[in-house]
């Protein structure tokens, strides 16, 4: 695992761009595409105008990326709670890249089952037994939870499937994700976490010893890749205790 910090969140985002750049490079020496599930939430939204502006956009090969969700929220792509519409103001409307590079959730004109059904085939079909994507970006929530793997959640312990759904009666909206197994394929699993807010999650992901069913993000351990941790001071402050 490697741990790297960055004096706030600006300087943050532009390591973990610049992370990106390289992956991106070593991965095009093997293959000729990059495949890269996107994260949801608040967190991600700088890192995303960040590498769709001035800065990085001409630094990147988008033509070879293939984007994918690692979780999303049952609702029409233009609601305000939409990983993907978030994804897509703060990303991918910038970048230029085709429909089909663009691997989303189905949220409409289809059931949570039928869409975490057609998420899997769709998984299934891209990667291999062995391997799903080359990066896998990662947020934390304040509750230790990642993807949309919530403590004590039921999908926390589907070991099989790559794609699940539950609902969440505290959120009034059903939740699809990757599940562990898929996670645990990923060549590189990469958590990106900002803010005071999050630095006790941060601490008891990396060192507590509550279990993986109250910090499921501690389920996060890729099979044959590499765990990153991205923080800004405020999220690592705690890890000094
Ligand atoms: O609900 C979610 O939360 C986590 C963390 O989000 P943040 O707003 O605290 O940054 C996120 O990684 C996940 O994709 C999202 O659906």
């Amino acid at each position: 695992m490697q741990i790297t910090v960055a004096k706030n969140r600006d300087a943050l985002n532009r390591k973990v761009a610049d992370f990106l750049l390289q992956k991106e490079k070593e991965v095009l020496q093997e293959q000729d595409f990059f495949t890269v599930a996107l994260s949801g939430g608040s967190t991600p939204k700088a890192l995303y105008r960040l590498l769709s502006g001035d800065a990085y956009i001409h630094q990147f090969e988008w033509s070879k990326w293939h984007f994918f969700l690692g979780d999303e929220r049952f609702v029409p792509v233009t609601d305000e709670q939409s990983n993907a519409g978030m994804c897509y103001k703060n990303l991918l409307e910038h970048l230029p890249v085709q429909d089909q590079q663009i691997h989303f959730f189905k949220t409409e004109n289809t059931t949570p089952e039928k869409s975490a059904q057609e998420y899997e085939a769709v998984l299934r079909n891209f990667f291999t037994p062995a391997k799903t994507m080359d990066v896998l970006l990662l947020g934390l929530g304040t509750d230790g939870h990642t993807l949309s793997m919530f403590p004590y959640g039921k999908v926390l312990h589907e070991a099989t499937k790559w794609v699940d759904y539950f609902w969440s009666a505290s959120q009034n909206m059903y939740r699809l994700t990757l599940t562990k197994a898929a996670a645990n394929l990923c060549s590189n699993a990469v958590f990106v976490v900002s803010g005071e807010d999050k630095q006790q999650a941060v601490y008891e992901v990396l060192k507590g010893s509550q279990p993986p069913q109250i910090y499921p993000a501690k389920l996060v351990d890729p099979l044959n890749g590499q765990v990153y941790w991205f923080l800004d001071e405020a999220a690592a402050a705690a890890l000094d205790r």
